[in-house]
Formats: C-alpha cells, structure tokens, sequence
C-alpha cells in the first residue's frame, strides 16, 4: 500500500443545529478495506455524502488521491463508485438493461455490463427485471452499477444492511475479491463490530460525529481483547482457585466471572483445573466487546 486514497482534515457538517460531523480526519489507505464503524445516527451517511461532494459545508476539506475535492471535482468523482442508501435501480428494466443504461450515461462500453454482471455472480439473473431481485441481489447490482466507471475507489455505505447470512457473506466476499484481485480501496460503513471485523485492513470509529479511533484491525483487536466467560454457582471457590492459578478474574454480574483470554487449550486447562477442584462450571466460553463496550473502553480516561 502507498499513499492514501482518502484524507480528510477537520470535516465539519451541521444539520440545522446539530453538529453531525464534527472535525472529522479520517485517513484511508490505497487498497485497504476501511471499516466506517459507528451506531445508527453516527455520522457515516453523511460523511460519505460529503466526500462523494454531494453535501458541501465551508469547513470542508476532502482529498482524493492526493487531490483536493473542491478543485478536481469531476477528476476525483471518476475515480470513485458509490452504493450510498438504496441502490437507485430501475424495477421494470432487467439487471442487463440497467447496466446497459449507465453504460450509455458514462459512455462505457456496453460490454463492461456483462463483466460486472459475471463479478458481482449475477450473469444467470441478467435478463429478470431487477424489482424481482432479492434484496442481495440489489445490492450486488447496485455495486455493479458502482463499479461499470472502473473506479479505484468504492464508498459502500451498510451494503449488508436487511440481507440474510448468504447475502451478508456474498457481499463480504465480493469486497475481500475487488480489493485483493481488483486493486479497489473499499470504505465500508457498517453499524455492527464482528462484521467489519471480519473483513477491513483498517478501521474507523466514530459515534456523535466524533472518531474515536483510526488504526489497523490489529491496533482496534489489542484494544479490543477477547475473554473468557465463566459462569457458575461457586463463585467464591472459582475466583480463588482462577486467582491462585495467577488470573486476575472480574466478577461482572451474578454468577459470572471474566479473565482474558489467551488460547483455546489454555482455556480448555483452567476448565479441567476448576472441575477437578469440585467446582461445577455451568458454561465457559470465548466473549468478544459489542461496539457499545468498545466506545466505553475507547473513551475511559487511562
Ligand atoms: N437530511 C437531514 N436533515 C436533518 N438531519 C439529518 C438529515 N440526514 C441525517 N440527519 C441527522 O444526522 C445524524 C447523522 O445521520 P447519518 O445518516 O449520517 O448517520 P449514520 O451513522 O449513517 O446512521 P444510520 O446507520 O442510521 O444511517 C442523525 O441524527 C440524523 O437524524
């Protein structure tokens, strides 16, 4: 990876009076998969909408490939395809005809139609209009759509929104193939943790506005360190026993005890040494942070 396919410095965007983005500096690498984390109201649609330049405030300063938005208007949107809300689809028209469509806008060979057909798995669906896709293959068409320009960089906003497991895995999947095979930098929002987890390089945390983190997937999984949940009736036993075996064990709630986690068979020993210390242990199991602990660990003062 070299240089950065976006920059942004102190973005700033009001509603009315409520301030949405407030001095955002989001910093996304050349082919990285950039995970756009934050809960629904956050931020992320609107911060998108102001880097694909279609909201505009006087703080604004958005660079795309080196280049400053608001002087390379046209330059920059080119190298850019979007999937922002709804994919904006004509029911009534086949997938084909809609790419045909956009084709024609973009004065793109209409060939280029059936190759992102054939890359996004919709070349059987082709000719069904497009109001009877299922909500995957909108999606999937809408990502088509974005990329029939050929452009190096991709804004998805919650394209796994409303899909089902297969659909959610079909648009994973598609963006791992686009970044690896495809040379595309993917921004990726997203309201849930364990899905950008499981695909993004970096990632973005952002909640009222704010970032409250920037890094690799390996800087956000140090922060957000894995434990190990115990839950049994004979708390004071377990906790002494997890202490004399040099845990540091938390009770959290009731009953249920956490110490970090550090492998599987370390996990399955400390099982085997609290059973055969008498202890009945009704559930032991590997828990990852929701988004919602990781905001309270980012923002806890050190
Ligand atoms: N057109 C608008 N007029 C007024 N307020 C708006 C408008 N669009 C968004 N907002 C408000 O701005 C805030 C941020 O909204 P935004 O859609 O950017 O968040 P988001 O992180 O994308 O959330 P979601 O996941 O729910 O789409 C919200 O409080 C929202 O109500």
């Amino acid at each position: 990876m070299s240089g950065l396919a976006i920059e942004t410095c102190g973005l700033t965007y009001h509603f009315g009076n409520q301030k949405v983005v407030d001095n955002l500096s989001l910093k996304v690498e050349k082919g990285s998969i950039y995970g756009f984390l934050g809960p629904n109201g956050a931020g992320k649609t609107t911060t998108i909408k102001i880097l694909l330049n279609l909201l505009k405030s006087p703080a604004d300063s958005v660079f795309i490939f080196g280049k400053d938005i608001s002087t390379n208007r046209i330059a920059s949107l080119k190298r850019m395809g979007a999937l922002v809300e709804q994919p904006a689809i004509y029911a009534h028209l086949s997938g084909k005809e809609n790419l045909y469509n956009r084709c024609i806008l973009l004065g793109t060979p209409r060939s280029r139609a059936a190759e992102m057909l054939a890359l996004v798995g919709l070349t059987e669906a082709a000719d069904k209009k497009a109001g009877k896709y299922s909500l995957g293959m909108k999606q999937r068409l809408g990502i088509a759509l974005a990329l029939l320009g050929d452009p190096e960089l991709l804004l998805l906003d919650e394209p796994t929104n409303g899909l089902d497991p297969n659909g959610i895995i079909e648009i994973r999947n598609l963006m791992i193939e686009l970044t690896s095979k495809h040379n595309k930098t993917i921004l990726v929002s997203s309201h849930l943790l364990a899905e950008i987890e499981r695909i993004a390089t970096h990632v973005g945390i952002i909640n009222k506005g704010q970032l409250l983190f920037q890094g690799t997937i390996n800087e956000l999984q140090t922060l957000n360190k894995p434990v190990v949940e115990i839950e049994t009736d004979a708390i004071e036993a377990t906790l002494g026993i997890l202490a004399a075996e040099g845990y540091t064990p938390e009770q959290i709630k009731t009953g249920t005890i956490q110490i970090p986690y550090t492998s599987k068979a370390e996990t399955g020993r400390i099982n085997t040494v609290l059973v055969q210390g008498g202890n009945t242990i009704s559930s032991i199991h590997l828990v990852r942070k929701d988004l919602e602990h990781l905001f309270l660990d980012i923002t806890k003062p050190n």
